[in-house]
């Protein structure tokens, strides 16, 4: 049962409504990239868009805040209607349990995201709060990065530990997910894929033929799976 991510940062903006309208019926779940320009040199989408994206869909949105001060930024993403608050273990230590407190009180979903030189062990104290753990497969900021290969490892790593603990996490992928990492990175541990511009605006203007490459491509490389 895997499941699929479109990252919105890598749409055709300038066809919002339309491409999203295509993707409700498709994706489950709406991955949102939220950047400072200070713990990442990068600025892209932000809780307004959340706002405006939230009037035209149902799909569980997951915001991925990549900024200095967490803190700062999790209530006005949660108002804007984020559904799944990701936030970077490296900017929340001194604030992690406060910040999930927070985050399940509003009753949202506590997502946590490691950079690719984070160790799993960071989160060790917290983690079976998780409902969401994304692995970087990329450094973040940017679309477009050449896939790091050791985070196979990591990947594993996080499927045994959920299995072995009995946790709830969802072990997801963020970073060059596309047809020359589906594979791989299924048969690791992945549950959710982010798909960006490798994985699937890249491949085509229509959003509704790019997914259908994307979902012809998964199923030739990965063969005993069912999208739920
Ligand atoms: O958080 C990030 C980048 O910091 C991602 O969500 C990207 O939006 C995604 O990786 C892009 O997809 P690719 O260009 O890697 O295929
Ligand atoms: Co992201």
């Amino acid at each position: 049962m895997y499941k699929f991510s479109p990252s919105l940062m890598c749409m055709d903006l300038s066809r919002f409504k339309e491409q999203v309208e295509v993707l409700n019926d498709k994706a489950d779940f709406y991955h949102v990239d939220i950047m400072d320009g200070h713990f990442v040199k990068n600025i892209t989408l932000s809780p307004f868009f959340i706002q405006e994206l939230k009037k035209i869909t149902d799909v569980p949105i997951d915001a991925h805040l990549m900024v200095t001060n967490p803190a700062d930024f999790v209530e006005m993403t949660i108002d804007a209607g984020a559904d799944y608050i990701s936030l970077h273990a490296e900017t929340i230590n001194g604030n992690a349990f406060r910040l999930i407190n927070q985050i399940k009180e509003k009753g949202k979903k506590f997502g946590v995201v490691l950079n690719p030189a984070t160790p799993l062990e960071s989160i060790r104290h917290y983690i079976q709060h998780v409902d969401k753990l994304t692995i970087m497969t990329v450094d973040p900021g940017f679309a477009g990065q050449k896939f790091v290969e050791e985070m196979i490892g990591k990947i594993k790593e996080a499927k045994e530990l959920k299995e072995r603990n009995g946790y709830k996490y969802l072990i997801t992928i963020d970073g060059s997910c596309n047809k020359n990492t589906f594979k791989k990175l299924v048969e690791a541990g992945a549950e959710v894929l982010i798909v960006g511009s490798s994985g699937l605006f890249g491949l085509d203007e229509d959003v509704n033929i790019a997914w259908d490459k994307m979902m012809d491509t998964f199923h030739l490389e990965v063969k005993d799976i069912s999208q739920v």
